[in-house]
């Protein structure tokens, strides 16, 4: 047992998702926060108990400021955190507020979505291209990603409104609302720290501030019809939910674990360290546990994708968000997408009373997720959830 602090919540305890191991980063009504069980502690109330340079990355607006500092910033301000959350008394000032202000923390760079579950590529590989290979021959040798839309990048709680697109027809293209409007469970990273090109697997963690529940919602109809040559467009391109709270990457020490290596990888992609991740995640549909994707069976860590994605000379930025990709287990039941648990609708799933194949207007779904924390205590990631609504 831990010692009472003045923090008097039984959700801020070692063994759930959002106690002191945990201390993920969002922004409030009030502010830059941190947040305590169910409660978020905005920072510039307490700001004077921080070193002085501190105190303007917890007065400001945003989390730009504090990402586009580096990791040693990152590390101190949170140890300090900690020691303040952990006291038996309050610092001066603080007040604990509603985390259900939460809002997009931070200004979204760029943003790459990856490719990095072979479960997942051999499932949609099976679907739309079945009397092809599964997996094309460049998959096993370098994590396959594209440039997703920053600016329809959203924090968790938007509603998602049913794109319009074009879709094969009898007879040639039809337009109209999606009919296949799908999920994509996966695992975000954010960027921060200085900005570089060509950064080492081993240099990976000094330019990744924190981690987040990521939902690429996707219409697969328009997707189909779309992408070749070019890949995912207008079928992605709709809107992508995040978790409003940061989990640092510091968290993760406990985590740690070696990723379901490809095939034999060029020198740039191979690792001194492991960074794949022991993340448990949780998809419900309408408020029904559908799929337990293991993030731990992804192929390539976030260190060797952020080194494939600047290899060329292509840099990174304080901001820049890429997600994993779908996290599919090799089990049915833990499958990233309703694309692969309905096999493109012909298996529809149970969700709760009903069965579904893809999204119908109304439904909501809220992906979560958790890690192994220091000492056999839990580390959080902040839900994701959104809701269909109707084309307009
Ligand atoms: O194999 C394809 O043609 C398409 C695959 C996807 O839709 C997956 C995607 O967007 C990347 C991912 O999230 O894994
Ligand atoms: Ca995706
Ligand atoms: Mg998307």
């Amino acid at each position: 047992m831990t010692a009472p602090t003045w923090i008097d919540d039984p959700a801020f305890a070692a063994d759930k998702p959002f106690g002191p191991q945990t201390l993920p980063y969002g922004v409030v009504a009030e502010g830059v926060a941190v947040r305590v069980g169910d409660k978020a502690l905005p920072l510039a109330p307490i700001a004077e108990s921080f070193t002085e340079d501190l105190r303007p990355l917890l007065r400001a607006a945003t989390l730009d400021p504090l990402l586009a500092e580096g990791r040693q910033v990152w590390s101190r301000l949170r140890a300090r955190l900690r020691e303040l959350v952990t006291a038996a008394t309050a610092p001066d000032g603080a007040v604990l507020t509603s985390i259900d202000t939460a809002r997009l923390p931070f200004t979204v760079g760029d943003y790459v979505d990856f490719y990095s579950s072979r479960h997942h590529a051999e499932n949609v590989g099976r679907i739309f291209r079945p009397n092809a290979e599964a997996l094309l021959p460049n998959w096993t040798h370098l994590p396959v990603g594209y440039h997703g839309r920053a600016g329809t990048v959203y924090a968790s709680g938007t509603d998602i409104r049913r794109p319009h697109g074009q879709r094969a027809g009898e007879s040639g293209p039809v337009f109209g609302p999606s009919v296949k409007l799908d999920i994509e469970a996966e695992i975000g990273f954010v960027c921060g720290g200085p900005v570089a090109g060509r950064v080492s697997t081993s240099a990976a963690p000094d330019h990744v501030f924190g981690v987040v529940t990521a939902n690429d919602w996707s219409a697969r109809d328009i997707q189909a019809w779309e992408y070749v040559p070019l890949g995912p467009f207008l079928g992605k391109s709709f809107a992508t939910s995040i978790g409003a709270w940061i989990t640092p990457l510091e968290a993760f020490s406990a985590a740690r674990v070696p990723t379901e290596a490809p095939g034999p990888l060029l020198h740039y992609l191979v690792e001194d360290q492991h960074w794949g991740l022991d993340i448990a995640i949780e998809v419900e549909w309408n408020g029904a546990v559908v799929s337990r994707p293991p993030f731990s069976t992804m192929a390539y860590s976030f260190a060797q994708q952020l080194a494939h994605m600047t290899v060329n000379g292509a840099t990174v930025r304080p901001g820049d968000l890429f997600a994993s990709g779908t996290v599919s287990g090799p089990d049915r039941h833990q499958r990233g997408s309703f694309l692969e648990l309905s096999w493109n609708g012909g298996e529809p799933v149970e969700v709760g009373e009903d069965k579904r194949a893809f999204l119908e207007d109304g439904d909501t779904v809220r992906i979560t997720a958790t890690a192994p924390g220091p000492d056999g205590s839990v580390i959080g990631l902040s839900e994701v959830v959104g809701t269909v609504v109707a084309a307009d």
